[in-house]
């Protein structure tokens, strides 16, 4: 389990810095708590960003009415997305692979300048946009889901698989491309060139999937260092984890035994959903930071509390899901998780673009989320 490898982790580095140079280098050095406890210790210790119990059980009666619906189901990450794969198969599982990968930073500075993919007489945007230009390049004739194409492409092959319909390109592509050969050659020297093979090493488990990716793919390890102690948001992992059980799953076979461990995702969308709706609240400094449009880095305090509040936000209101649905004599603990919850909430805050224009993003350029 996690806390084992956590502990071998912390074994093995404790062993290694007993020659090491003092207490930042361990910090820096420590295997980090995982997503959830991230959360809980983020929130425990935040200044800047604060959950609100009255707007989390609100937003929990809310997500009740939903939950034995089709917008709540697992089934919905095919029927309701239709640039998702709509088949399980190897290729299917390697377009998530490779959409993970990439899966970041598509804010544009300006709403009315921004990157646009049109595919199929429809236009898209935002992560959207990147789903349709893999969808372009595949039916262009373009192997851009198979590493064996995408290990060794150049950055002007990448630049014309992701190219824009508007004069605004897609942000970080070097960055983009840095990450999709790096991730692409350890693919197939380590996996066979194959997500299949990684699938098929996390014997069923969520929590051993998301550690082969962490341990394995460098990019996807989005960790930082908050108040001394080393954790972890894991966004694009746990992302990758989730649509490859949307993908294998269906309502009578889960397929991992364990899908509650993984939490929802820390990205730039769902924190302002959840301010939205008020079950978090951010500092007037905070906000007026925000409305100003200060670029904020990556692992900073301050993103990190927005971050690790998302993150225990969701738990929270998942526990209240539960129990206002027990008290209903209903049992979805298998319908009803963090997974679930973001999607509901990432699909909100997209059809609430206008609604939530008074709670800005918070702007981050990174490959992480
Ligand atoms: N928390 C969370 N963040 C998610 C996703 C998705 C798409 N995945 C699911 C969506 C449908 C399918 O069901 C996929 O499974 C993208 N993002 C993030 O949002 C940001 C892009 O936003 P915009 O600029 O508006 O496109 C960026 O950080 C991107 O990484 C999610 O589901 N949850």
């Amino acid at each position: 389990t996690f806390q084992t490898i956590h502990y071998t982790w912390k074994k093995i580095y404790s062993i290694k810095l007993n020659s090491g140079k003092g207490f930042i280098f361990k910090a820096q050095m420590e295997a980090p708590l995982s997503p959830k406890e991230s959360g809980k210790f983020i929130t425990e210790n935040s200044k800047d960003v604060f959950i609100e119990n009255k707007g989390v059980r609100e937003v929990a009666e809310l997500l009740c009415e939903k939950a034995a619906t089709k917008e709540f189901s697992i089934e919905g990450w095919k029927s309701l997305h239709e640039l998702n794969p709509q088949k399980m198969d190897e290729a299917a599982l390697n377009w998530v692979f490779a959409v993970s990968t990439l899966n970041f930073s598509f804010w544009s500075e300006r709403e009315d300048a921004k990157c646009l993919v049109k595919y199929k007489d429809k236009t898209y945007s935002g992560y959207w946009a990147l789903c349709a230009a893999f969808n372009r390049a595949l039916d262009e004739g373009i192997p851009i889901t198979s590493a064996s194409y995408y290990a060794t492409m150049t950055l002007e092959q990448l630049k014309h698989v992701l190219r824009s319909d508007t004069n605004v390109p897609m942000p970080l592509l070097e960055e983009r491309h840095q990450v999709l050969t790096e991730t692409g050659t350890i693919l197939l020297e380590k996996f066979g060139g194959s997500f299949l093979n990684c699938l098929k090493k996390s014997e069923h488990s969520a929590q051993k999937l998301l550690q082969i990716v962490v341990e394995n793919f460098p990019a996807f390890r989005d960790e930082a260092v908050f108040m001394g102690k080393r954790v972890a948001l894991y966004k694009r992992a746990q992302i990758l984890v989730a649509d490859t059980w949307s993908l294998v799953a269906s309502k009578d076979d889960l397929y991992f035994h364990d899908i509650s461990c993984i939490t929802m995702f820390a990205d730039y969308r769902i924190p302002q959903a959840l301010v939205h709706l008020g079950a978090m609240r951010y500092s007037d400094d905070l906000m007026k930071k925000l409305k100003e449009g200060v670029l904020f880095q990556s692992g900073e305090q301050l993103e990190v509390e927005i971050r690790g509040c998302s993150i225990w936000c969701v738990e929270l209101i998942r526990d209240i899901m539960l129990e206002l649905l027990a008290k209903k004599g209903q049992d979805l603990t298998d319908e009803v998780n963090a997974v679930l919850i973001d999607y509901y909430l990432w699909d909100y805050a997209r059809d609430h673009r206008r609604e939530m224009a008074d709670i800005p993003i918070h702007r981050v350029r990174c490959i992480y989320y």
